[in-house]
């Protein structure tokens, strides 16, 4: 293994296992932290975690454990991934988890890129950009868990970090990977270690990619993983050869506690169209009045692609948090989504659709996934996936809340169905 990746998400390492497989890596995603090695054929490891919204303390000590696996398994440099829209709060987890890996590494020159422009991600001076608003402008300020009031990514950097927190603007960016090189080295001279650096295209991020060839530590959305393969590929050390994955044909089903704006789209699309679609109220869901093996055979017994959701717009979203307490709501709606993974594919049901980085991960927690092939792209950012069991293979996509054009769902299913 060449490149170890610590997700602080499930959808969100699904995205990077995608840019890393488009470059030409032979990779797989691991569902938490394995307890045996890798296949000797796998040259980028992404390790999903479910860190994002946990105490810090707690996301720490996964990373780090998460680090010594891929130290083990003999990765060359490491990749910390977390959300193109720098998802976190004050206390963390971002700066914290960066810091406690770059202690562990010796790494300086630790790079923090959430730019991802083929999702409308883009960094300038600093702020990032969701399509043409600020971050805080752009619905991020809504979010149920992590609302992001700032887009100044080093002030609100500098918030979680005890490191000094440098920069590398676009004027420097622009002419290449040495001028960016000698960038870095001129902000650690400065004693910054966390270092943000602007980047408006891919052209950028490839070039960044290859000022960061050698280094020990980066960190960013899955755009900084870009121009990584190449540095391997030009010494000689990837083998060229793809994954293997396939489609598979069972029913298919939609799981959705993304309340992102997207989402909702995605779901207002679904039932203009007149796909059945059932939804779970946070009431609902916090009283246990809802029952998996009837959610589920419902599900079976529609004849269209059938979607399971409680995702809400942000009043409600407000009103269920103010009334049973953000974390409660938040735990009991993951935990039924568990059950209903569980029971769907009890069922019979072989392609899961899940909408949503926590639900994502509650799912496949839920089904006891360890590790997931990566297939072909369904959107930016949103490859299919596949988990073999030893009851039947599952193909699924795991869509980050904001991506995914309005027809994801229909999209996704065809895809996970193969040739
Ligand atoms: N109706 C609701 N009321 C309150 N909270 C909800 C409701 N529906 C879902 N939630 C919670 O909101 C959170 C949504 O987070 P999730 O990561 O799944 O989606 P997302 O933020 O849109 O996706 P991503 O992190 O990939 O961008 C989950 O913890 C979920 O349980
Ligand atoms: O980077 C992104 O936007 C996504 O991969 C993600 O992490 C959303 O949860």
């Amino acid at each position: 293994m060449l490149s170890g990746c610590i997700g602080d998400d499930f959808t969100g390492s699904s995205d990077l296992a995608n840019t890393l497989s488009k470059q030409g890596m032979r990779v797989t995603q691991y569902c938490g932290i394995p307890t045996t090695n890798a296949d000797p054929a796998v040259e980028a490891g992404v390790v999903a975690l479910k860190s994002r919204s946990i105490p810090a303390a707690d996301a720490i000590a996964q990373s780090l454990a998460a680090l010594d696996w891929l130290h083990a398994q003999g990765c060359q440099q490491f990749l910390f991934k977390y959300c193109s829209t720098f998802d976190s709060t004050p206390d963390g987890n971002i700066g914290p988890v960066a810091d406690a890996l770059a202690d562990s590494l010796g790494a300086r020159k630790v790079v923090v890129c959430p730019a991802f422009p083929g999702a409308g991600r883009t960094l300038y001076q600093g702020h990032l950009f969701v399509q043409d608003r600020p971050l805080n402008e752009s619905g991020m300020e809504h979010h149920p868990l992590n609302p992001m009031n700032d887009s100044d990514i080093r002030r609100f950097l500098a918030r979680q970090t005890t490191s000094r927190v440098g920069h590398v603007a676009f004027a420097d960016v622009r002419r290449g990977a040495a001028v960016i090189a000698d960038a870095l080295t001129r902000e650690d001279a400065m004693d910054a270690r966390l270092i943000v650096v602007d980047a408006l295209s891919d052209d950028d991020l490839m070039a960044i990619g290859e000022a960061l060839d050698g280094l020990p530590l980066l960190t960013g959305g899955s755009g900084i993983a870009m121009g990584l393969p190449r540095n391997f590929r030009r010494k000689g050390l990837l083998s060229g050869q793809g994954g293997t994955w396939q489609g598979v044909s069972g029913k298919a089903v939609v799981l959705s506690g993304s309340c992102s704006a997207a989402t909702r789209d995605q779901i207002a699309q679904h039932r203009d169209a007149g796909r059945p679609a059932r939804e779970i109220t946070a009431d609902d869901a916090v009283a246990g009045q809802v029952d998996p093996a009837e959610v589920a055979a419902w599900a079976i017994a529609q004849d269209a692609l059938p979607l399971i959701y409680s995702s809400a717009d942000p009043a409600r979203v407000k009103a269920a948090q103010q009334t049973h307490g953000r974390d409660r709501v938040a735990a009991a709606i993951e935990a039924l989504f568990a059950n209903i993974a569980r029971a769907v594919v009890a069922a019979g049901m072989a392609r899961l659709i899940v909408a949503g980085g926590e639900t994502s991960g509650a799912v496949v927690e839920g089904l006891g996934l360890t590790a997931l092939d990566i297939g072909p792209e369904i959107a930016p950012g949103a490859p299919a996936l596949r988990a073999s069991r030893p009851t039947g293979d599952i193909t699924l996509a795991l869509k980050s809340g904001n991506f995914g054009g309005p027809d994801f769902f229909a999209e996704a299913s065809t895809v996970l169905r193969g040739a």
